[in-house]
């Protein structure tokens, strides 16, 4: 079985280790570094996954996943050039960074695929799309798809669409969670207590995410039906349009994918 190495198990490494356990992948063949002793103790403890160091990684492991913050990457990259054994594949979750950044910091035909996934891989319902730069082969990326198949949906895409799949699907769970944040505080408001207004928002979350990915019927035909002429959500709708929710949804994700293009521009040489 293809051995995976995880660098850096921080939020979105240990969502990935974690759900590949749970598709089913034996945590003999998961490996992660992680820099603090005491999560590493903990990440073994909780899952069986073994600490290793970075050489120790590109030892064993078959296929290395970058998982450190952008701004991490150039050590992290520095460390693993002397000991990266020829053909073992790199795969980068790292938001912004382009492929041929790996490229031109590893030895030469390293081959790279760039993936942008999202934490609902912890249940299984993540979003990944996957491009390979210019040494990964068609069966690199088939081995990538079918590592991230074990946790959720994956598309591949263009390199040029990453800045914007990552302010889209990468960040897109952190946009949902506002919003039931705030639709809480909204039954809060109308005197509902927490607990109660959280099992109401978030079951109407959960059914409005089913019907959607149904897949039946447009958005804009499902939220038709949920507004009666003169009711209730009409006059909710008024008030988001003149609050310029859809705007503001318009310039958050822009602005998201220009803070991508901004974190791969810090690395050009
Ligand atoms: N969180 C998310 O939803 C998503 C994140 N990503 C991408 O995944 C990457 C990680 O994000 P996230 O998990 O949120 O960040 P975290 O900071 O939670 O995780 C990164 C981890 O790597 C550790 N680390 C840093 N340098 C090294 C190193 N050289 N060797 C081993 N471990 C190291 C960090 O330690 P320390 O904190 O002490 O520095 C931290 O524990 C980013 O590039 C991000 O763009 C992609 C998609 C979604
Ligand atoms: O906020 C971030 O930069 C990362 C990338 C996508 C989701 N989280």
């Amino acid at each position: 079985m293809t051995k995976i190495a995880v660098l850096g198990a921080g939020k979105i490494g240990e969502a990935l280790l974690s759900g590949l356990a749970q598709g089913g992948r034996a945590a003999t063949d998961l490996m992660f570094t992680e820099k603090h002793e005491s999560r590493a103790r903990a990440l073994t403890e909780q899952y069986g996954f073994e600490a290793v160091t970075v050489p120790g990684a590109a030892e064993r492991a078959d296929v290395l996943i970058v998982a450190v913050k952008p701004q991490d990457i150039e050590p992290l990259l520095v460390e693993l050039k002397p000991v990266l054994r020829p053909g073992t594949l790199i795969v980068s979750l790292c938001a912004g960074l382009p492929t041929a950044l790996f490229e031109r910091r590893l030895p030469e035909g390293t081959p790279v695929v760039r993936v942008m996934p999202n934490t609902p891989m912890v249940v299984g319902e993540a979003m990944s799309a996957v491009s390979g730069g210019s040494n990964a082969t068609p069966e690199h990326l088939k081995l990538v798809e079918e590592i991230l198949s074990a946790v959720g949906k994956v598309a591949v895409v263009p390199e040029s669409q990453q800045d914007a799949v990552t302010a889209l699907s990468g960040s897109g769970p952190a946009y949902f969670f506002f919003l039931v944040e705030a639709m809480i505080d909204a039954g809060i408001l109308l005197g509902i207590p927490r607990d109660l207004a959280s099992r109401l928002i978030i079951q109407s979350a959960v059914g409005a995410a089913a019907m959607l990915n149904e897949g039946s019927n447009h958005p804009v035909i499902l939220r038709e039906a949920v507004t009666s002429p003169a009711g209730t959500t009409i006059m909710a709708i008024r008030e988001l349009e003149k609050h310029g929710v859809r705007a503001a949804l318009l310039a958050a994700i822009e602005s998201a994918r220009d803070r991508s293009v901004e974190l791969g521009r810090q690395h050009e040489d």
